[in-house]
């Protein structure tokens, strides 16, 4: 019998992410950027539009009645057949769907696409820090999510891994870690910082703090055990930056929500700016705590 959708649905996103870092990795190779400003401290590049046609036109082709919004607005989804991903990956098809997601109709996903998620960095070359994000939401939560990394060096050689995780499923593609029990170390902010981002790193008495671009690399320092916390206190971050690196982390057991401790919704109609910031806290670190020691911040 078929896999349910959203079984399906990450694994084709699971490919054409791969797929979407391949591209990534080409338009650097050429050296032809295309740099646009689309606001203050606010790029794009050849990069980022080009992963997202590739990975708008797999997953709609796929999936046509499902929603999919991402980062750089409607894209020409008649792409070559080079960019056209059709397969799902195989090793995530044989997985056994939690039950909760067994039933969910096509109107109730919203799929959430940041094609290059650090395009600062990228841009830069600090590559390490560039990430594919696909997120898919079920209602209002995010509930699954990829985590690409087009430039990790695997042990052979090769370029790029893949991070995967599904609420009720948990996590794969990279080895979970926890961090050490006696320091507390923040991720925050490469290129986004302001006085308020300042003020959360001072409020939480951090013993390292790390500074990294992009929503997805931050959060995969959680995952890997290298940072507690990721405090940004500033609504630069959008749903297509939280959501994929949200459902992973909660997979995991950690937790991700607005300064107040609220989760965000990433329903269909909701605005993009991540308005009240983010926090995310791995499992062995108490979210509550963290965001009571915020409480009289003043964004
Ligand atoms: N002040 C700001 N203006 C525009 N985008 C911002 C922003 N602060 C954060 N972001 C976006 O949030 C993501 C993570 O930011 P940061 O690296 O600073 O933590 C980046 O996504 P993109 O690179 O996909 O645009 C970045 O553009
Ligand atoms: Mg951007
Ligand atoms: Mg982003
Ligand atoms: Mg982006």
């Amino acid at each position: 019998m078929s896999q349910p959708t959203l079984m399906r649905l990450t694994a084709l996103s699971i490919n054409a992410a791969k797929r979407a870092g391949a591209i990534i990795r080409d338009v650097m190779q050429k050296g032809n950027l295309g740099i646009v400003e689309k606001g203050k401290d606010d790029l794009q590049t050849e990069a980022d539009r080009s992963a997202q046609r590739c990975i708008i036109a797999s997953l709609s082709l796929a999936f046509p009645t499902i929603k999919i919004i991402g980062e750089e607005g409607g894209s020409d989804l008649d792409v070559c057949k080079d960019w056209l991903v059709t397969q799902g990956d195989e090793d995530f098809l044989n997985r056994t769907c939690p039950e909760q997601w067994l039933d969910v109709n096509d109107n109730e996903f919203v799929v959430w696409v940041d094609p290059l998620d650090g395009t600062s960095e990228y841009t830069q070359g600090f590559l390490d820090h560039v990430t594919v994000l696909i997120g898919i939401a079920v209602r209002n939560s995010a509930v699954a999510g990829i985590i690409h990394q087009p430039y990790f060096k695997n042990p052979g050689g090769e370029l790029g891994r893949t991070i995967w995780g599904l609420k009720g499923l948990g996590t794969g593609g990279f080895i979970p870690n926890e961090p050490p029990k006696e320091t507390f170390i923040i991720t925050t902010t490469r290129s986004h910082s302001n006085t308020i981002v300042q003020a959360a790193l001072e409020a939480l008495s951090p013993t390292e703090i790390i500074k990294v671009g992009g929503a997805g690399y931050k959060v995969l320092l959680l995952l890997e055990g290298r940072a507690h916390a990721y405090v940004f206190a500033s609504p630069g971050c959008k749903k297509w930056d939280t959501c994929a690196p949200e459902a992973v982390l909660e997979a995991q057991g950690g937790k991700l929500t607005d300064i107040l401790g609220y989760h965000y919704s990433y329903a269909t109609d909701v605005d993009y700016p991540n308005k009240k910031g983010v926090i995310a806290t791995v499992k062995s670190v108490s979210h509550s705590d963290v965001i009571t020691k915020l409480k009289n911040l003043n964004m």
